[in-house]
């Protein structure tokens, strides 16, 4: 068995990780952290979890020992962590933003300094990087918008001239942590853009893409999910469907198919489903949907580790998406 932790058990991406754990073949949960909840029962606080994870959360900390641990932290904590765990040669996948980018392009976008530079980590879209995440000791999980979004233009991105991807997000993806955008009034019957041309995930999507990118993002009244509507323009491609679905054959967790997606067939599992593939004079509409706290975090982390561990990639992963 391969012993993992988490630090931050008890945020969303947290507790998704430990849904999916606790039915993992080979990884064995060593521990969960929390500050806010140590000594409190992991069950008693999840309740979906209840009578499955009779451990405690306990207190985070550097010295705490696992063959791989998960940082599911805010952005600009997780860089705290990691190296301490590197230098004791527990491996890593970073659920945050901290190493996603090259360092002098975080620093400007999420305008703080970063305590770690110089430290290498490999970018992992699963399916676009399994060579380098096999042999990476520190694995930068990517972001939910750019998961949904790379994977909806990537077979493409070398034939087209400019890309826009509009994006629709459920609130699960701001965490756990109540805000103004998540309260009730607020959301309900609401649909709203935000960030709407400067958002830091734009800098992700570039980083893979290359060329020209624009994103929007939109919040909407649903807690999982996001769906992406590509825009390409200048396609010089005949046939977009068929090309994606040679480029994504074999990658079990993408599904390409005629229909637009709907974020209930994706819903509770680790897929990617991209379709609508229509186009006209000049520009070509995608579309895909992923659930956020899955192929956007928790799922493709546990890929990802899964691969860096040398297992099948789709350990523990096999969950159905929960339509309706
Ligand atoms: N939600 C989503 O859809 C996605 C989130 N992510 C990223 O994953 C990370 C986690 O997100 P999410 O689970 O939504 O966040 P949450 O806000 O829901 O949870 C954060 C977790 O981190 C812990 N925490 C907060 N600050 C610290 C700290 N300084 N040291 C140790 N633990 C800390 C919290 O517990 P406590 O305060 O009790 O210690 C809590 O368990 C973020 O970087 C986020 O951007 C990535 C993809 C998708
Ligand atoms: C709806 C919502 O608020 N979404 C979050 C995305 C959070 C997230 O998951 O960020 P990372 O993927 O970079 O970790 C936001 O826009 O900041």
């Amino acid at each position: 068995m391969v012993s993992v932790g988490i630090i931050g058990g008890t945020g969303y991406t947290g507790s998704e990780l430990l849904r999916f754990l606790v039915n993992h073949p080979k990884f064995d949960v060593e521990f969960a952290t929390s500050r806010s909840e140590e000594g409190v029962e992991i069950g008693e606080y999840i309740p979906s979890l209840r009578g499955l994870v009779d451990d405690e959360f306990v207190s985070p900390d550097s010295s705490l020992d696992a063959d791989l641990v998960f940082t599911a932290v805010p952005h600009t904590k997780a860089m705290n962590y990691v190296p301490s765990f590197l230098e004791r040669g527990i491996k890593v996948v970073d659920l945050s933003a901290d190493y996603r980018l090259p360092f002098g392009v975080y620093e400007e976008v999420y305008e703080v300094e970063h305590c770690d530079v110089g430290r290498k980590a490999v970018y992992g879209l699963t399916e676009l990087h399994r060579r380098e995440i096999k042999k990476a000791d520190l694995v930068a999980n990517p972001g939910c918008y750019p998961t949904g979004a790379i994977f909806s233009a990537y077979p493409i991105k070398d034939d087209v001239d400019r890309i826009l991807f509009d994006s629709k997000s459920g609130i699960s993806g701001a965490g756990a942590k109540p805000s103004s955008a998540s309260h009730f009034p607020n959301l309900d019957g609401n649909l709203n853009p935000y960030k709407v041309t400067t958002h830091r995930h734009q800098a992700e999507m570039k980083m893979v893409l290359g060329g020209e990118v624009h994103f929007t993002p939109h919040v909407i009244p649903v807690v999982r999910g996001i769906m992406t509507t590509t825009h390409v323009f200048g396609c010089d491609v005949d046939d977009v469907k068929g090309r994606y679905e040679e480029f994504y054959s074999g990658c079990r967790f993408i599904r390409v198919y005629d229909d637009v997606p709907k974020l209930s067939s994706v819903r509770g599992s680790n897929y990617v489903d991209i379709g609508c593939f229509s186009q006209e004079e000049g520009r070509v509409v995608i579309v895909s949907a992923i659930d956020n706290l899955v192929k956007g975090a928790a799922g493709q982390a546990i890929q990802n580790a899964n691969v860096m561990m040398g297992l099948p990639e789709d350990l523990g992963l096999k969950a159905i998406p929960l339509s309706p």
